[in-house]
């Protein structure tokens, strides 16, 4: 009998996301035998650190590349938002289940309901310049307070730092079952999700036909393409995390539709466009999208 082992993160998300997958492989492919193998990266050492100064994402998967390349694991699960737009030598992208959803929520104070409801120049919690700037756009007055650390550490800040919400990605919240606490869903065209916000990666050695057959059991097409396009646009903006980045696509009849959003580090530029085009070729729509996105960018007179 074939026996599989799963690396990831120790964090409740990752662990949650990691049976998640483990589930749905085994739904349809019963003779398999899996194992969890938590593995903890730099990223996860220095929590305290704000993103800004830790920079670079890699940070939160290189440990657990390393154990596939060294045939410790055979399977990585991460969520596919936080990879990097390339992967080291020797490693592929299997296919992609079906996403979950993909918009960003506030988990907002007792006693408010929506983003409208706010009081004059309440306190949001968020560490991400796509959401701050966002955010900023449609309620100028509002204060934005910069905090990172996993969902729950997230939560807790909403009381110890007297916030009145925090913006999360509805994904997380739905997979550790805390749907219940999401006080409002904001519209992608309010706030243009993290390219593939919500789907998940399943990293494997690039020659191992078996993993590979054994994962793409489980892709859906539709996410496929879908994330496909959006990191195409990650890739042709080739945008750190220290700027306001963000895409979404959606399928319209047989097209596929496209949103890219990029700006600088200081929020004064932020460009947004959208751009429609096949379905066949969704990495080549996100790096023309992202092109015509520079332009504008590089021409930008607020
Ligand atoms: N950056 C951390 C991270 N990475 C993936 C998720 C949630 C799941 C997802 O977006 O796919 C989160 C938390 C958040 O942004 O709220």
């Amino acid at each position: 009998m074939m026996k599989v082992v799963v690396g990831t993160r120790g964090s409740k998300l990752a662990l949650t996301q990691t049976n998640w997958v483990i589930d749905q492989l085994k739904e349809r492919n019963p003779q398999v035998e899996f194992e969890v193998k938590i593995i903890k990266t730099k990223g996860d050492l220095i929590q305290h650190l704000s993103l800004d100064k830790i920079g670079d994402k890699g940070l939160f998967v290189k440990e657990i590349e390393q154990q596939l390349l060294d045939k410790e694991i055979d399977i990585a699960v991460h969520s596919m938002k936080d990879m990097p737009s390339t992967l080291p030598a020797g490693l592929r992208f299997a296919g992609t289940p079906e996403r979950e959803d993909p918009r960003d929520v506030l988990i907002l104070k007792e006693g408010y309901k929506n983003i409208d409801d706010l009081p004059r120049g309440a306190k949001i919690g968020t560490g991400s310049k796509r959401r701050k700037y966002q955010l900023l756009k449609y309620r100028p007055d509002l204060e934005i307070v910069p905090i990172r650390g996993n969902i729950d550490t997230r939560i807790q800040k909403i009381k110890d730092e007297n916030l009145d919400g925090i913006v999360l990605a509805a994904a997380g919240m739905i997979r550790a079952g805390m749907t219940e606490q999401i006080s409002y869903y904001f519209p992608v065209d309010l706030m243009v999700p993290a390219p593939a916000q919500g789907a998940l990666a399943i990293e494997i050695r690039e020659n191992d036909l078996e993993i590979e057959s054994l994962v793409n059991s489980i892709k859906d097409e539709v996410t496929q393409v879908r994330v496909a396009a959006e990191r195409g646009f990650l890739i042709g903006v080739n945008g750190s995390c220290h700027v306001p980045m963000g895409a979404y696509c959606e399928i319209v009849g047989d097209q596929l539709k496209l949103t890219g959003l990029y700006g600088n580090e200081e929020g004064s530029k932020l460009v947004i466009k959208t751009l429609e085009g096949s379905i066949e070729s969704p990495i080549d729509l996100g790096v023309e999208l992202a092109q015509l996105v520079l332009k504008e960018y590089e021409n930008y007179e607020g």
